[in-house]
């Protein structure tokens, strides 16, 4: 599976200064890679009874539709603030940069049902701690939560505890390292 890493491309201070973001648009670009992302996504959870993907807008949808087509379950769509019609559960949380909010429609989940709660990317977990206190609220039944990618120097998998984490690329202390030096490498005299 490493091979989908030459699909994630590094974009050194974006969306801020000093944060280093992990472009997954050339991996959705890619029909093989696309594929073999969704499906590694669903490997640890194929036999887990889930009944409802739920995932936050806005690249967790990405991944969470065709799971839940691959796993026969529904889908659950968790919204930032102004954008679900009907009666919500809300929970606001921290970002790795910056401050949001999300929703779930209190109806969206039933008591006991066992949910998969997806995203693109795990990094300080507070995006996927707050979807795991909104299907709290629900009386869900979290399986797991599966994701592409999880930078591991951030911390974020001690967020989620007790609930099984799952990730397809790990991106650890090593990889930051190696590509930090490599953006702060000067060019030298030329000869
Ligand atoms: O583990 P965390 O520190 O919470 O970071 C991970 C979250 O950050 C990104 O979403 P973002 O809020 O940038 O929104 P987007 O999906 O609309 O791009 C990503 O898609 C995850 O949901
Ligand atoms: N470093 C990062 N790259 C891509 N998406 C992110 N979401 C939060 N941190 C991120």
């Amino acid at each position: 599976m490493e091979s989908l890493r030459q699909y994630v491309r590094d974009i050194p201070d974006f969306p801020k200064p000093g944060i280093l973001f992990r472009d997954i648009t050339p991996m959705l670009a890619n029909p093989e890679a696309l594929t073999a992302a969704v499906d590694a996504m669903a490997v640890p959870f194929v036999d887990a009874g889930v009944e409802v993907i739920a995932a936050a807008e806005a690249r967790g949808f990405i991944f969470a539709a065709p799971l839940a087509m691959k796993l026969n379950a529904g889908f659950v769509p968790i919204r930032k603030p102004g954008k679900l019609p009907f009666d919500m559960h809300s929970f606001a949380y921290e970002l790795e940069y910056g401050t949001d909010e999300l929703q779930i429609h209190v109806d969206g989940v039933k008591k006991g049902q066992r949910v998969l709660l997806v995203d693109d990317l795990l990094a300080t977990g507070g995006t996927m701690e707050a979807c795991c206190r909104l299907l709290e609220k629900c009386d869900a039944e979290i399986v797991g939560c599966s994701f592409l990618i999880h930078l591991e120097v951030l911390g974020g998998a001690a967020r989620l505890s007790p609930y099984q984490v799952q990730s397809v690329l790990t991106y650890g202390q090593d990889d930051e390292e190696a590509e930090l030096s490599i953006q702060n490498r000067q060019p030298g005299p030329s000869v």
